[in-house]
Parts: structure tokens; sequence; C-alpha cells
């Protein structure tokens, strides 16, 4: 069967690509290969952020690729320092230039609470809001949303707005299936990206998808992304291994039974769960 990639709708009727290239914890030059062998191999959305200080090399690895930039799908994210009106101008003003594009496709607040904020965060993510919502009507960035942001960030958030978000990422693999917030999105017309979706590497031993992985003939990797895509959530998997880079792409073309996905359902708390945002340490 042939492998197709297909896309996600955004609310504001732009497409996302539904497997998104993670790029933590990979060096300038180590990312620049890595991007560059992920586009190469099919990816058209790269995920990135001001805070993994590898834009510039995430930037180069896209020119590298030699595919046009209109075929490509980038996201970068405001860090924590960054909030507040000014601050979130510059910050994405930085993020381009590191990049060397024009304009990103989607731009998150990264963290909805981070220390320093922690008594007026409301205000600081209302006026980063405003000036991202700015940056779209400037032809800076496409779309805008958020992550790490729990019910009552959104609800803070929300009424607010002129531009809506139109994405959630979160820390979201079988291990913590974060289903309130998964629901909330869903209710408010925002795709949940799913980061870390192999659990930053931890999902690998666990006997169930071992299991699992031996009966469809196919890695653990691509049982755990075949349920997340199987979930509707846009998983964000990272590597900088050609090999894992192609593997992990190759998910469209088998399906999870529903006996399965509730096997996959049920492994709660193996690999770790989502840090709360608002008693994170940072
Ligand atoms: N918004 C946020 O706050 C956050 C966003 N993210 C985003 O989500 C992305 C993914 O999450 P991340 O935590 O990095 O981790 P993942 O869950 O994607 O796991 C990555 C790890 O798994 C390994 N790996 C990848 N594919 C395979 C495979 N097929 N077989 C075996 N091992 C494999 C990688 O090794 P190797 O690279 O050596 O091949 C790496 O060690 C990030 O890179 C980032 O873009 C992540 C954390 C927080
Ligand atoms: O995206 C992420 C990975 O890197 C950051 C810090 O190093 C995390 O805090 C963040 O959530």
């Amino acid at each position: 069967m042939k492998q197709v990639e297909s896309d996600y709708v955004l609310s504001n009727g732009k497409t996302i690509p539904s497997i998104g290239f993670g790029t933590w914890q990979a060096e300038n030059e180590v990312a620049k290969e890595a991007v560059k062998t992920a586009i190469l191999s099919g990816y058209r959305h790269i995920d990135t952020a001001a805070a993994y200080k590898n834009e510039a090399g995430v930037g180069a690895g896209i020119i590298a690729s030699g595919v046009s930039r209109d075929e490509l799908f980038v996201t970068s994210k405001l860090w924590n320092t960054e909030h507040s009106y000014k601050q979130a101008q510059a910050a994405i003003d930085t993020s381009l230039s590191e990049l060397q594009l024009d304009y990103l496709d989607l731009y998150l607040i990264h963290w909805p609470n981070p220390i320093g904020y922690r008594d007026h965060w409301q205000e600081a993510n209302l006026e980063s809001w405003r000036a991202m919502e700015e940056a779209v009507l400037a032809g800076k960035i496409k779309s805008i949303g958020v992550s790490n942001f729990y019910p009552h960030h959104l609800d803070a958030l929300l009424p607010h707005v002129k531009i809506r978000p139109v994405v959630n990422q979160i820390f979201l693999n079988p291990s913590d299936r974060q289903q309130a917030v998964v629901y909330y999105n869903q209710q408010h017309n925002l795709i949940t990206e799913a980061y870390s979706p192999l659990g930053t590497g931890k999902m690998f031993t666990i006997k169930e998808l071992q299991e699992l992985a031996t009966k469809y003939q196919r890695s653990v990797a691509q049982v755990v992304l075949r349920w997340s895509l199987q979930k509707g959530y846009l998983p964000l998997p990272k590597s900088v291994t050609t090999s894992r880079i192609k593997e992990n792409l190759e998910v469209f073309d088998f399906e999870l039974s529903a006996a399965d996905m509730l096997i996959i359902d049920g492994l709660q708390g193996v690999a770790g769960v989502a840090k709360d945002p608002d008693i994170r340490d940072f």
C-alpha cells in the first residue's frame, strides 16, 4: 500500500501535516542534518522552539533540503523568559532571523505560567497573544497556538482573543493520555499535538508494546505513533538517526484494531507523566 501522510485541517481552514518532526535535544549541526534527512524522507512539518537553541540549524536543514518553503510547515515557540508584548514581538523576529524564514506557519506560547510571571500569567499571556496576533496580520506568522495549556489557562485567554489558537501542543503518549485536556481541545476546535509521543525514548521496553509490534510486524515506535494518529492526535516524533527518521513516517499503511487500541490505552504511567505547568520549576 502507498504511504500517504494525510493533513489535518486547522480551525482557520489552513492545513497541517499530521506528523511533525521533533527537534528538541539536537544541537545545530545535528539538527541541520536531521531536518534535511527528514524533509528528504517525506516529512513536511518541522517542530522547533527558541528554547531548543537550534533554530539556526533547523533553518539550515530546510535550505539544504532544497524543498520549497511553501511545501513545508514550520513551527516555533515563545520561550518562558520572553512573555509580554514587546518581548514577544522581539522573540518572533529573532526566531524568523535564526531560521532564515520570512514567515512561520505556526507559533506557540511554549508554557502558560513560567517563573517570573506567576502572579500575572493571565495578563502576560494576553500581551504575548496581542503581539502574536499582530505578527499574523503583518504576515510573519500564519497560525498561532499554545503549548502545555490546561483548560483554566485557555479559559483565561479565549474570551479575549481576536485570532483564535488552532493547536494545543501537550505531553501525550500512552503513558499519560491527558484526557481532560484532550477533551477540552476537541470542544474548542484545537488540534491536539502530541509531544514526546515516544515518551522521549522510554516506550521501547514496555512488554505490551513489544508484543503488539511483533503482532503487526512493526516497530514499537510505529505502533505508538499509529495509536496517536488513530486517536486523532498529531504526533511529533524526534530522531537524529536516519533509519528511525524514515521508520517513524512509515505509519500510514497499517491499522491497529479497536481491541489493541484499548490495550495501549491501558498503559497509563509506564513512561512518565506530563509536568504540571503551574508548579513546574522554571
Ligand atoms: N512543547 C513542549 O513543551 C515540548 C515539545 N516537544 C517536541 O516534541 C518532540 C518529540 O518529543 P521528545 O521528547 O523529543 O521525544 P520522542 O518521544 O519523540 O522520543 C525521542 C527519543 O526516541 C528515540 N527514537 C526516535 N524514534 C525511534 C525509533 N523509531 N526507534 C528507537 N528509538 C527512537 C530518539 O533517539 P535518536 O534521536 O537518538 O534517534 C530519542 O531518544 C520534541 O523533539 C519537540 O519538538 C518535546 C518536549 C516538550
Ligand atoms: O519543549 C521543551 C523541551 O525543552 C524545554 C527545556 O529544555 C522544555 O521545557 C520544553 O517543554
